[in-house]
């Protein structure tokens, strides 16, 4: 397995605040990669130490092969970066930002750069201080994706942007990216945007990593099984491996399953019951479970 993103023990502490703790991920090329966390859980401080804009106190990792310590030139040529906060020299005009930054990188592609242009409707000749907030977004995406990175990192990247241009800048990530194969690790705390483009995904809260996990196998094997029993159930019959959590609900049980869902179902089954049902858990379930540390 080729790995696009391979960070071995991420540490970095601000005074006595730790915001990123001893964080390991591999992130396998072609991937689209979503990395969940609520405000303040380390996820800038992670991208920025990835991308050797910030220095790890311990730990290191490989970007493409590169080891992120050297600050390589090579490596920024294939990599596109739009971050939360868009700093960008706002006395250029769009189309001069555009000419500023083609030299940096071999493999510009200017019918790229042209066809987001039209597609975001950004006006060539306005000066870039006097765009919204969205407009600058699209503008530092239309600077990430000229360049045909290989990886494209992108830090809440529809935080500014209104709901229809964040469904077309999604779309644009799947559709240009994905499809050639190409690496997209982004952060957000938008769980439907996630489980919407991204097939893996990594929680992180509190500087440290909670779950990794593959979003169709998420999907499809972590459930939760409503079941109301005959007679009140012995106490065994949920210490079963992938068994999560159990909660009574009135007169149900609601356990939360994360693997052996068939093995689960035919255990509940085999007992008297009045009602069973499975419910599907999506993102924001499972990210609300995690948050709380229920499960
Ligand atoms: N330069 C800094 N100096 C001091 N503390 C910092 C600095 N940068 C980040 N922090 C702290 O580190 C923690 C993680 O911040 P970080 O920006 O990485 O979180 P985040 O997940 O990106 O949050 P958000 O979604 O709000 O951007 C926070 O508690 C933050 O206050």
């Amino acid at each position: 397995m080729h790995w696009a993103i391979d960070l071995q023990g991420l540490q970095k502490t601000f005074g006595e605040k730790v915001a990123v703790e001893d964080l390991t991920l591999q992130i396998p090329e072609g991937s689209i990669f979503g990395f969940l966390g609520p405000n303040g859980a380390g996820k800038t401080t992670t991208i920025k130490m990835m991308l050797g804009l910030l220095r790890p106190d311990q730990g290191g990792g490989k970007i493409l092969g590169h080891d992120i310590a050297q600050h390589s030139v090579a490596l920024r040529q294939k990599v596109g970066y739009v971050a939360e906060v868009q700093s960008l020299y706002e006395y250029m005009s769009v189309e001069g930002i555009l000419e500023f930054c083609r030299p940096f990188y071999p493999k510009w592609n200017r019918q790229i750069a042209d066809k987001y242009l039209k597609f975001f409707d950004l006006p060539k000749k306005q000066q870039i201080k006097n765009l919204s907030k969205g407009m600058k977004t699209q503008l530092a995406l239309v600077i990430a994706m000229a360049p045909e990175p290989e990886l494209l990192i992108l830090d809440e990247p529809t935080s500014g942007l209104d709901a229809i241009n964040r469904q077309e800048f999604l779309r644009i990530v799947l559709e240009e990216l994905a499809v050639q194969g190409r690496t997209v690790f982004f952060s957000s705390h938008l769980l439907h945007d996630v489980e919407r483009i991204a097939d893996h995904v990594a929680i992180i809260n509190q500087g440290r990593l909670i779950e990794v996990r593959d979003v169709d196998q998420l999907k499809t094997t972590v459930k939760k099984i409503r079941i109301v029993f005959q007679h009140e159930p012995k106490d065994d019959l949920f210490s079963f491996p992938g068994v999560v959590n159990v909660v009574k609900e009135g007169s149900a049980y609601v356990v939360s399953v994360e693997d052996n869902l068939q093995e689960i179902l035919q255990r509940f089954k085999s007992v008297p019951h009045f009602t069973l049902d499975v419910i599907d858990r999506n993102l924001e379930d499972i990210f609300i479970e995690k948050e709380r540390g229920d499960s």
